[in-house]
This record gives structure tokens, sequence and C-alpha cells, in this order.
């Protein structure tokens, strides 16, 4: 089975900038989302670690359809099924566990596993999974780390995902390489922003993060 759809791949590809982040109150779910929409990301990462979590994926599903919204911290089969409920169109974990990717193929949820190994990349890709989210980047060694580590599998088209200590000033090498879809990461989204609810804020935040993209491609 497909674990990852083109179509959803495409969408991280087009930004190739997920802004992560958990939310403590549902109700700042929806205008958090929607002031990084307006600063110009597309997609998010929210993260299970809060009590909110499951209410606010359904909210911004409802809400804001216009952004993509994945969902980190699956760590359980029951929260595969969970989050797809939600209205999620993709999930993510910090690490490979073969049942929650086996829940996520069952219910046909697209599902990244987190790699840092060889060992955790061979046992995703046995399991089928051609994209994954390899983490935590920059402490594993960044893009050198990933480059000679994803070397042997270059054949098998495999597209990673980096998080994990990534921001504006370290995230070009990875945009720049081919087998990177998208980066992401929790410095877009301060929480001191988020209770203060500065809106406002995170959408400057997101923009300058475009910006520093942009910026960073434009002799190319
Ligand atoms: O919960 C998950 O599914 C994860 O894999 C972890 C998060 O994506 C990282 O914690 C983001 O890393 P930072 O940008 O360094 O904060």
């Amino acid at each position: 089975m497909m674990m990852f759809p083109d179509e959803i791949l495409q969408r991280l590809q087009r930004t190739g900038i997920v802004a992560g982040f958990s939310v403590e109150q549902t109700q700042h779910a929806v205008p958090l989302a929607k002031a990084l929409f307006k600063g110009g990301i597309d997609a998010i990462e929210l993260t299970l670690r809060t009590a909110a979590g499951i209410d606010a994926v359904r909210a911004i599903c409802a809400e804001v359809p216009e952004m993509l919204v994945g969902v980190g911290t699956i760590l359980t089969p029951e929260t595969v099924r969970e989050v797809k409920a939600a209205g999620a169109s993709f999930g993510v974990a910090p690490g490979m566990n073969a049942r929650v990717v086996r829940a996520a193929q069952e219910i046909e949820f697209p599902f990244a596993p987190g790699i840092m190994t060889p060992s955790d990349l061979e046992a995703a890709i046995e399991l089928g999974c051609r994209f994954v989210k390899f983490f935590p980047a920059e402490a594993a060694g960044g893009i050198s780390y990933l480059r000679s580590m994803s070397a042997p599998y270059k054949h098998l088209g495999i597209q990673y995902f980096p998080l994990g200590g990534l921001n504006a000033e370290n995230m070009l090498p990875y945009l720049k390489e081919s087998n990177v879809a998208a980066i992401g990461g929790s410095w877009i989204v301060k929480q001191t922003m988020v209770n203060n609810e500065d809106w406002d804020g995170i959408t400057t935040s997101a923009a300058n993060v475009i910006k520093a993209k942009n910026k960073g491609f434009e002799n190319e």
C-alpha cells in the first residue's frame, strides 16, 4: 500500500516549510493556523503533547481548510485512528514504531515514521515507507549526517522530512537537498506569542521564514 500519496507529498514540497507546535488551549488553534497561513506557511505539524491536541486538530481542519494539517507525536495505533477521524491529512512520529505504521496502513492514513539510523530506515522501508521524518536532525549530525546515512538507499527514492533543531539560519542546505521534501520545526511559533495571542507576531514570524527561504534560492 502507498504509505504517502504523491498529492500530499507535493503539497509539502510546494512551500517546503512546516510549522510545528502544540496548543494548551483549544481556542488558540484556529487563530494560530490562520496567522501562519497569512504569513505564507500552509502546512503544520500539530504535536499531540497536550490535552487540547485532538480538539485543536479538529478545529483547524473544520475552520481552516486551506491549511494542510499534519499531526505529530503519534505514538500508538489508537492515536492514528483518532487523528484520522479528527480530519488530519497526515501524521508523523519521532520514532519508528511498526505497530503505528501498520495501523496507519490499515486505515490508509498517510504516515511518516521518524528515523535517525540506517536500521530505523531499513525497518521503515521494509514496511513500505518511502517518506520518513528525519529526527532529531541537527543533534544527529545535520545535513552531512543525512547525506551519508541516506546514500546507500538513494536508488529507492526515499524522501526525507528533517526536524529537530532547525531554524531559518540552518534550514537552507536541507531545503536544497534533492531528497528533502520539506523541513519543519517549532521555532516559527514561539509559545510566548501563543500565550499572548500575538497572532500578528506569528504571521510576521512565518513571513520572515518564507522570505529567508526565497532569498536563499534567489541566485539559482
Ligand atoms: O512529536 C513529533 O512527532 C516529533 O518528531 C518531534 C517534533 O517534530 C520536534 O520536537 C520538532 O523539533 P524542534 O523544532 O527542535 O522543536
